[in-house]
């Protein structure tokens, strides 16, 4: 039988924002965009607020709101000491990096204000956004294709990890929690603050130990470091730190806690990607 084209239903996606008809390689619509540094980027995420809005009112809202009541009860730093040991040894499972995306095709993170649909979109719209922008550096498309991968661990085969210990921004322990991390009034109830050592600005850390010696609340992005790292990776070192602290938000504003990171280091990693690819790998140690 011969269909028609009027007979196919096509099944339109809602797009609640003005898009400007750009469509990257990936066939994603792009939102109205706006020029940043040299960059563009949408204004608005898909629920129509501003990005990274904890405030915004929306159903939505409360619900990574809550992610965070729980998230911050429970990573304590010997939660931290005790994941990193066991998953460390890297014994679940084998499987090709696209193996492993498909897996998150049933994963919804819940502490994202921005985003409710399956994290396979968010994987192939990150590495293709990324694409367009550095079009040259093919380390950091792939980089971008697999910095969300630890999300499986939130999968049965994986431990069937609960979202406060696999998604979230990420936030140092052993030291005071910071008031500028989301939702901080949820750490009166962590452990952690009765533990007097841990309550210093620099807490249990020597000023200048740099980051790789402070314990950072367990998630996606270090268990995706062991597991690249372990298995050899020959991406750069900076995709790996990439990988390991793209949730760490504290980098990125100016607050004390930097000043447990070693001189030299601040200086190199604290510079816009751009700036850090020009370096060379070993200078990125
Ligand atoms: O909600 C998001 C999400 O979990 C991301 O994967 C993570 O990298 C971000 O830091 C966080 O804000
Ligand atoms: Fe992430």
């Amino acid at each position: 039988m011969v269909v028609g084209v009027e007979d196919i239903q096509v099944e339109s996606k809602k797009i609640p924002f003005d898009t400007n008809e750009l469509v990257l390689d990936g066939g994603f619509p792009m939102p109205k965009m706006e020029t940043h540094e040299g960059f563009e980027a949408p204004e608005i995420n898909a629920f129509g607020h501003t990005f990274r809005d904890y405030d915004a009112e929306s159903e939505r809202q409360k619900t990574v709101e809550e992610f965070y009541r729980v998230n911050h009860i429970n990573q304590t730093y010997d939660f931290v000491k005790e994941m990193r040991e066991k998953y460390a040894k890297l014994d679940r499972i084998e499987m090709s990096i696209w193996e492993c995306c498909e897996l998150l095709n049933e994963v919804v993170d819940d502490s994202d204000p921005d985003l409710d649909e399956p994290q396979i979109e968010h994987l192939l719209q990150t590495a293709e956004a990324i694409r367009k922008d550095y079009p040259n550096e093919d380390w950091l498309h792939l980089t971008a294709l697999i910095h969300d991968l630890g999300k499986v661990l939130l999968l049965p085969s994986f431990g069937e990890l609960p979202q406060w210990a696999v998604v979230g921004d990420t936030f140092p322990l052993g030291c005071a929690f910071d008031q500028s991390i989301v939702h901080h009034k949820y750490f009166k109830d962590n452990p952690d603050i009765h533990n007097p050592a841990y309550n210093t600005k620099n807490g249990i850390y020597e000023e200048g130990c740099g980051l790789e010696n402070v314990v950072v609340s367990w998630g996606h992005d270090d268990y995706m470091y062991l597991v690249a790292k372990q298995n050899g990776t020959t991406l750069p070192s900076a995709a790996l730190f990439v990988i390991r602290y793209h949730s760490f938000y504290l980098f990125s504003s100016e607050i004390e806690m930097v000043n447990v990171l070693a001189s030299d280091h601040k200086e190199k990693h604290a510079e816009p990607v751009d700036q850090r690819i020009a370096l060379k790998d070993d200078e990125f140690k």
